[in-house]
C-alpha cells in the first residue's frame, strides 16, 4: 500500500453515533475501513454552538484514531482529509511517528519514524473560544490505581468529578460503582476486518491508545457541557524504554508529557478549549501514586491494573499475577500496606513466589532493558525493594530475599539519594487543581 487517508467523518446527533472512514490505498487496491465510536447523549439536545466545537475535537480525533489502521501496512503517505494548523499538525506527526515508535522497532520499520503527514493546502477558519475551565471535570477511569487516586483527590477536593470510561469492562464497571457516583461511557469499536488482516499476517503492534481515549473523553466532556478531561498519568510515563537508531522508543509515549502538550496545544488551536485536557499526576512517581493509593480502601475488591484485564478478546478477569505490570504494581504497593491486605487485592502473593525472580530481575535492571509496559523506573522499583528489606512482613519472602542480593551496589547506592517521594517534572496543573492531591497525604 502506499497511502493512508481518510475519507470522511460523521456523527449522528440523536444516537451519539460518529463513523470514522479510513483506506490504506495501493496501486491497485484499496482497503477501507469503518470505526463507530458511540458518545453518551446529554439529557437536553446540544445547541450548535456546542456541536461545532464537538465538531472539531471530531476532526482531530477521526485523524488520531486512524493510527489502528495505518498500522496494518505502513504506507509512506499519510494524506490527512483537510488543512490543519501548525500545533494540530505537530500532534498528527508525533501520534504516527512518535506514538508507533515501539512498533516501528519491533517491525524494523525505521521509514515510519520519519513519517511526515500531507496537509492540504488552505486556512482553517478559527474556532469560537469554549471556556471550559471553571465546569465540573471529566475524570477518565481506566480501573487502575491511578485513576482511582485521581478520582478520589478530585472528589475529596470538591470538584464533583464525573468519571468516564472508553468501553468499560466490568472491572471498569465496579471500579465506578465502588465510586458511588454516576459515569459516562464510550463505546468505540474497531472495524472487524482489522482482526481479520491481522489473523492474515498483516503489520501489527503498540498503538498510543491514550491520545485516542483522550480525545474521545474530551468530545464527551463537550457534548456534556463539562469542563477539562482529568488524567492520572504519571511522571515516569514521559521515560523512554530504549533508543534506537537516535530515536527514543516508549511504549508509554501517548502518556508522557510531551503527548500532553501537543494535545492541550492542537485542541486549543483548533478547537478553541480553554483548559481541555492534564493529568494531576504527572508530577508523581508511580511509587509515591501506590504510597497515595494505600490511604484509600473502598476500592480494594475491584482496583485492577493489570493489561491482560482489558485485552478485547481473552481478558483475564482481575490481575492476571504473572505479567510485567503485575509484578510492578505488586512491588510499588507492597511497602504501603499490611501483607495480608496486599494478597487479597491481588488474589495471591508473587513475592512468595520464586517464579517471579526473572521478571522482578527485568523491573530492576539486573537484566535486559524496562519492558515494554506500563512500569515504573528502574529507580523506583530498586526504592520499593529497598523499603521491603527494612519490613519484618517482607524481609524473608523468598523473591525480596533473592532481589536483595541481585541487585548491584550502584543501585542501592542511586536508590538511597532518590527522588521519588519529591514531585517534579513540567506538568500542565491548573492552579485550581493545585492543591487537589493534599486531600489525600
Ligand atoms: C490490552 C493490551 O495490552 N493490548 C495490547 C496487546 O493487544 P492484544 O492483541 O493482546 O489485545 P487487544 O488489546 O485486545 O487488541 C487486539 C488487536 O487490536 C489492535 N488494537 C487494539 C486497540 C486499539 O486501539 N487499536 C488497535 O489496533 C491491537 O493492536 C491488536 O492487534 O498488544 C497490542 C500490540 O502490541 C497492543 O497494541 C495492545 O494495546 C492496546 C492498544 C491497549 O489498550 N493497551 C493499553 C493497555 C496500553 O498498553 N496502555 C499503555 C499506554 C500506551 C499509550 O501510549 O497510550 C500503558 O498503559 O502503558
Ligand atoms: N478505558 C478507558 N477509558 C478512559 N480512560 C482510560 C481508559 N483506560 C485508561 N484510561 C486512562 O488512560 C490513562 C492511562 O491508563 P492506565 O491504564 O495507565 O491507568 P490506570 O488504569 O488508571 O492505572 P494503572 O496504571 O494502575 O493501570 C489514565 O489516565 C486512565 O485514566
Amino acid at each position: 500500500m502506499d497511502a493512508f487517508t481518510f475519507p470522511s467523518y460523521s456523527i449522528d446527533l440523536a444516537t451519539g453515533e460518529a463513523l470514522f472512514d479510513y483506506a490504506l490505498t495501493g496501486p491497485d487496491d484499496e482497503q477501507r475501513f469503518t470505526e463507530v465510536i458511540t458518545l453518551p447523549l446529554p439529557a437536553e439536545p446540544p445547541s450548535d454552538e456546542t456541536v461545532a466545537t464537538l465538531g472539531r475535537v471530531l476532526e482531530l480525533l477521526h485523524v488520531v484514531a486512524g493510527v489502528s489502521y495505518y498500522k496494518a501496512a505502513a504506507p509512506r503517505r499519510l494524506v490527512l482529509p483537510a488543512p490543519l494548523g501548525a500545533a494540530a499538525t505537530e500532534l498528527v506527526t508525533a501520534v504516527y511517528t512518535r506514538g508507533l515508535a515501539e512498533y516501528a522497532y519491533r517491525n524494523q520499520l525505521p521509514h515510519v519514524l520519519a513519517l511526515r503527514p500531507e496537509v492540504p493546502a488552505g486556512e482553517v477558519s478559527p474556532p469560537r473560544v469554549y471556556d471550559d475551565s471553571e465546569r465540573r471535570p471529566l475524570s477518565a477511569v481506566g480501573g487502575g490505581k491511578d485513576s482511582i487516586v485521581t478520582l478520589e483527590a478530585l472528589r475529596r477536593a470538591g470538584f464533583e468529578p464525573v468519571p468516564f470510561s472508553v468501553n468499560p469492562n466490568h472491572v471498569i464497571v465496579s471500579v465506578n460503582e465502588a465510586s458511588g457516583l454516576p459515569a459516562l461511557a464510550a463505546r468505540r469499536r474497531i472495524d472487524p476486518v482489522l482482526f481479520d488482516l491481522n489473523a492474515a499476517g498483516a503489520l501489527n503492534g503498540h498503538i498510543p491508545v491514550t491520545a485516542i481515549n483522550s480525545l474521545i473523553a474530551v468530545a464527551t466532556a463537550v457534548l456534556h457541557g463539562l469542563g477539562p478531561v482529568v488524567m492520572s498519568n504519571e511522571r515516569s510515563a514521559s521515560d523512554p524504554n530504549l533508543v534506537w537508531n537516535g530515536h527514543e522508543i516508549n511504549h508509554q509515549w501517548s502518556k508522557g508529557v510531551k503527548a500532553e502538550g501537543l494535545l492541550r496545544a492542537a485542541l486549543a488551536e483548533h478547537a478553541g478549549l480553554t483548559e481541555p485536557y492534564f493529568s494531576l499526576l504527572r508530577s508523581l512517581s508511580e511509587l509515591h501514586i501506590a504510597r497515595l493509593f494505600a490511604e484509600i480502601d473502598r476500592y480494594d475488591a475491584v482496583v485492577t491494573s493489570c493489561n491482560a484485564a482489558f485485552k478485547l478478546r481473552d481478558a483475564s478477569e482481575r490481575w492476571c499475577r504473572n505479567c510485567p505490570k503485575c509484578r510492578f504494581v505488586f512491588l510499588a504497593m507492597a511497602p504501603f500496606m499490611p501483607r495480608e491486605r496486599i494478597v487479597r487485592i491481588f488474589g495471591g502473593d508473587l513475592l512468595a513466589d520464586p517464579a517471579q525472580i526473572p521478571g522482578y530481575r527485568e523491573l530492576l535492571g539486573v537484566d535486559g532493558h524496562k519492558p515494554f509496559e506500563c512500569v515504573g523506573e528502574v529507580e523506583e522499583s530498586v526504592v520499593a525493594l529497598s523499603l521491603l528489606a527494612e519490613q519484618d512482613q517482607w524481609r524473608d519472602a523468598p523473591v525480596v530475599r533473592a532481589l536483595v542480593d541481585a541487585v548491584p551496589e550502584t543501585a542501592w547506592s542511586a536508590a538511597a539519594s532518590s527522588d521519588v517521594f519529591t514531585p517534579g517534572g513540567p506538568n500542565f496543573v491548573p492552579t485550581p487543581y493545585a492543591k487537589t492531591l493534599t486531600t489525600l497525604a
